[in-house]
């Protein structure tokens, strides 16, 4: 087999680790043995308990107490350590032969979007240790009610695919809360209706709609963004809802996809036959 990493980020709350469990629950409903890799040092409950966790190596509380450091400082720190120590994860990623991981990494956007320190991991993930790698970048759907919040989520998004150089999923998270909200079946349903026209935005329509809202000084940048939404077709948004067993296996396919999931895995020998029976 070959090796696979699906890496989850995206913002602080934004539903990573609640899609990591949304995930393994319904790999494993399938038949399928995947291994939670929680890369936050400052993670503190899982529903399933990770194969590999940063925090047996170093944790952001122990970091920040002895360094001195704030929490970004320290989170930083965390990983700088972790690219010092990668014997450590040559160590724990040795521990498995059907290797699929799930990635649950910290919501300090910092961290996809300025940073080159995912980038790193990545790389090492890729050439050192020989993982095919997708990342998924979760957005709230919640976030993305107001068209200009929408922009700020697509370059984001934007940014984390162009410094993570991995294919990209971009999942529009806790659809459930749009589909079944308390405002009424009316309500909910405009928003959903609403909602739905990201996964497919028709740039025109959405210029026109944030020109509407913004100072006339903003247009031409309005205008920029949704250029570039055209032209990186890929920035589009799937929608996710956990609750929803068909959504999230969904978006398993469109993983293995990115990720050519036994595509190209050496045929399995044809076990010897008694051919006995079949002699003349
Ligand atoms: N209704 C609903 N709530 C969700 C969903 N996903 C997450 N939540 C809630 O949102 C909050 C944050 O979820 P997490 O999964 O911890 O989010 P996270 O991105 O891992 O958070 P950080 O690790 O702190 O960045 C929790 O209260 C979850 O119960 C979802 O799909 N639907």
């Amino acid at each position: 087999m070959g090796r696979y990493a699906a890496m989850v980020s995206g913002p602080a709350g934004s539903g990573k680790s609640t899609f990591c469990t949304a995930l393994i629950t319904h790999a494993q409903s399938i038949g399928r043995n995947v291994h939670l890799f929680n890369l936050d040092p400052a993670a503190e409950r899982f529903e399933y308990e990770p194969s590999i966790d940063i925090k047996e190596l170093i944790t952001l509380e122990d970091v920040m107490e002895e360094m001195r450091l704030g929490p970004n400082g320290g989170l930083i720190y965390c990983f700088e350590y972790l690219l010092d120590n990668l014997d450590w994860l040559e160590d724990q990623l040795g521990q498995f032969d059907d290797d699929y991981i799930i990635i649950d990494c910290p919501g300090q956007i910092e961290l996809y979007t300025h940073f080159p320190i995912m980038s790193r991991l990545i790389s090492v993930l890729q050439q050192q240790f020989n993982f095919r790698i997708c990342a998924c970048y979760l957005l709230e759907s919640q976030f993305m009610d107001d068209k200009t919040k929408y922009f700020a989520g697509v370059l984001s998004a934007m940014s984390a695919m162009i410094n993570l150089e991995v294919p990209h999923l971009n999942l529009m998270s806790k659809m459930d809360l749009v589909a079944k909200g308390e405002t009424g079946d009316a309500i909910q349903t405009g928003r959903r209706r609403e909602m739905e026209r990201y996964f497919d935005p028709d740039p025109l329509l959405l210029v026109d709609e944030v020109n509407s809202k913004t100072n006339p000084r903003f247009h031409a940048l309005n205008q920029a963004v949704v250029q570039l939404i055209e032209d990186f077709s890929m920035v589009s948004f799937m929608p996710l809802d956990v609750t929803d067993e068909d959504s999230v296996g969904s978006v398993l396919s469109h993983i293995d996809n990115a990720l050519q999931y036994g595509e190209d895995e050496e045929p399995k020998e044809p076990k010897d036959m008694d051919m006995g029976d079949f002699e003349e």
